[in-house]
């Protein structure tokens, strides 16, 4: 799978995911804005919390963070390329020239927390300060992330979205990596983990097609008991016609909230 990675286009793949229809925050439908009123709900209902989050497969996006960065004082963002990880700390250290403009994802979050938009540089800042480390992860390695990333403790939350199965050749790889992450988080800890359904390839940039292990609902929930989660709440979108843009064959959204047992 990794060669499968050596053609991934930052910037294209923000173009392909992050931009309308998939991101129009004007469209009640439109799956970013579904994407982030369940990270909002999910990270605000008051079991979540600690000192550390981390993001594991972050690519070259920050929507996954945003209102966590609220909850906890320590993030840590991690990818499997240097090229996203180039992205993120572009953004993080405010060098410019970024991928993609996350003002409006900023201010879409500060409306759901019932700010003004226009104290999203407000948030901006308190992701920058509290995103303490980018790192490489591998989550088909038993330990996904180097020795010593994450106190013996482990994290208190762990996000991750459209990663597990981007990488996972089949099944039984899917819920293997599920296990090796759910060891970096403590007992008790929370699971938030967003991804795809029914999707068997998308494009990682123009002629980049790389393969996704197709899931359904049941597989995600069968996955989760397995590897030692307790399941709070599934959530599922399914793509509207006019969602399904050519970058992929991606049919639905799950959103998944669990806690390591
Ligand atoms: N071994 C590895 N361990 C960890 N991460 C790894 C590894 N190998 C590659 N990576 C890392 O994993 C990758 C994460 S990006 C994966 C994209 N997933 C599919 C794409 C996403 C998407 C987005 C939005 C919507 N939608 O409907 O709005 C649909 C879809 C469905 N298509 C990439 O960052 C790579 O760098």
């Amino acid at each position: 799978m990794a060669a499968c990675y050596h053609g991934f286009d930052p910037a294209a793949y923000l173009q392909y995911n992050y931009t309308a229809p998939r991101a129009d925050f004007k469209r009640q439908d439109s799956i970013v804005p579904w994407k982030l009123g369940c990270l909002h709900r999910a990270f605000t209902e008051g079991d979540v919390s600690g000192e550390l989050l981390v993001d594991i497969g972050s690519g070259p996006t920050l929507y996954q963070v945003l209102s966590g960065c609220e909850v906890f004082n320590r993030v840590i963002l991690t990818d499997f390329l240097e090229v996203n990880r180039q992205e993120l700390r572009r953004w993080l250290r405010d060098e410019g020239d970024c991928g993609l403009d996350w003002t409006p994802y900023l201010q879409h979050v500060c409306k759901l927390e019932g700010r003004q938009p226009s104290v999203w540089t407000e948030k901006a800042a308190r992701l920058r300060a509290v995103v303490s480390d980018i790192l490489p992860v591998d989550v088909h390695h038993p330990q996904p992330l180097a020795p010593g990333a994450l106190s013996s403790v482990g994290a208190d939350c762990l996000v991750s979205c459209f990663c597990l199965e981007s990488v996972s050749p089949d099944l039984a790889a899917f819920t293997r990596a599920l296990g090796h992450i759910q060891g970096l988080l403590r007992p008790g800890g929370h699971l938030l983990l967003i991804g795809a359904l029914g999707e068997s390839y998308y494009f990682g940039g123009p002629g980049v097609k790389i393969p996704v292990v197709p899931l359904n609902e049941a597989e995600v929930c069968a996955s989760l008991k397995e590897t030692g989660f307790t399941l709070i709440r599934l959530e599922v979108y399914t793509l509207p016609q006019d969602m399904r843009v050519g970058v992929d064959d991606v049919s639905g959204v799950f959103f998944v909230k669990a806690k390591k047992e």
